[in-house]
């Protein structure tokens, strides 16, 4: 989307909450999810592969911290990083999401050890962690925004999974609520942050780009799942039914 004109701060943030049009949620795995059509071995391969997006969070967090010379933006920043990693009393989302692992039939190894991580999810994934590393933090921070419709998107798996997925244990869920809050206070700080650095048409038109390219890895995930989990083409399908891709991180 081509911004002509500056937009007022009010019309730009309609024109970035727009962008909710191509949100993962309407991706035809996660519709499939939501609607009880996911076999269980759909709903395994999504968790472990998402896997590697939850513990690259803190990795992309930490990047735009260390390129951020604004110890007032750290001091609120660096609480992401402790959602994820935990601290003295606080779990965190990574050990939450090996709960959701458990609670699906997947041991934590399985999800440590990134046997089940595609190269497609790989790579979307390292996209976002180097984008981080060499923007402007101020880009870089505002590509968290998708985390403006994530709410309701955790909404949804807590309302309709439970239903449809009888079989997933109920520690499961954790994750998904604990992020509800969490989502809507980082995007408070990211939404803030955003109408205010972006001010001119050349900034919005750039930022809206940015929201795009951080949609193109949400979707460019579930394409990679779909390939292997739904249309069974994992990777040299054509070749071997042996998962040969590379398990570690090279780049
Ligand atoms: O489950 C989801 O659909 C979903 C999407 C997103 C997102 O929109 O990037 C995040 C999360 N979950 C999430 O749990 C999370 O911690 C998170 C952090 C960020 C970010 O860009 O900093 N996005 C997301």
């Amino acid at each position: 989307m081509h911004v002509s004109e500056t937009l007022t701060p009010e019309a730009f943030e309609q024109a970035l909450r727009e962008k909710g049009a191509y949100y993962h949620i309407h991706h035809p795995y996660h519709i499939a999810m939501h609607n009880g059509q996911a076999t269980k071995q759909q709903i395994q391969g999504w968790v472990a592969n998402r896997f590697y997006y939850q513990i690259n969070i803190p990795l992309k967090d930490a990047a735009i911290m260390a390129n951020c010379p604004d110890p007032s933006v750290r001091r609120q920043w660096v609480q992401r990083i402790l959602d994820h990693d935990g601290y003295e009393g606080s779990e965190g989302g990574i050990e939450a999401w090996l709960q959701l692992g458990e609670a699906v039939g997947l041991t934590r190894e399985e999800l440590l050890s990134a046997q089940h991580v595609l190269p497609g999810v790989r790579f979307a994934v390292d996209a976002y962690v180097n984008f981080a590393r060499r923007a402007d933090w101020q880009e870089a921070a505002c590509s968290s925004l998708t985390e403006l419709f994530a709410p309701q998107i955790h909404q949804s798996r807590l309302e309709s999974w439970p239903q449809h997925y009888p079989w997933i244990k109920e520690e499961g869920y954790f994750y998904f609520r604990s992020r509800l809050g969490q989502a809507r206070r980082d995007v408070e700080h990211g939404l803030s942050l955003a109408l205010e650095i972006f001010d001119t048409a050349e900034k919005q038109t750039r930022m809206l780009e940015i929201l795009q390219f951080k949609l193109d890895i949400l979707w460019a995930m579930l394409d990679a799942m779909t390939m292997a989990y739904s249309l069974d083409r994992a990777p040299y399908h054509t070749v071997t039914d042996q998962p040969v891709w590379h398990t570690t991180r090279l780049v």
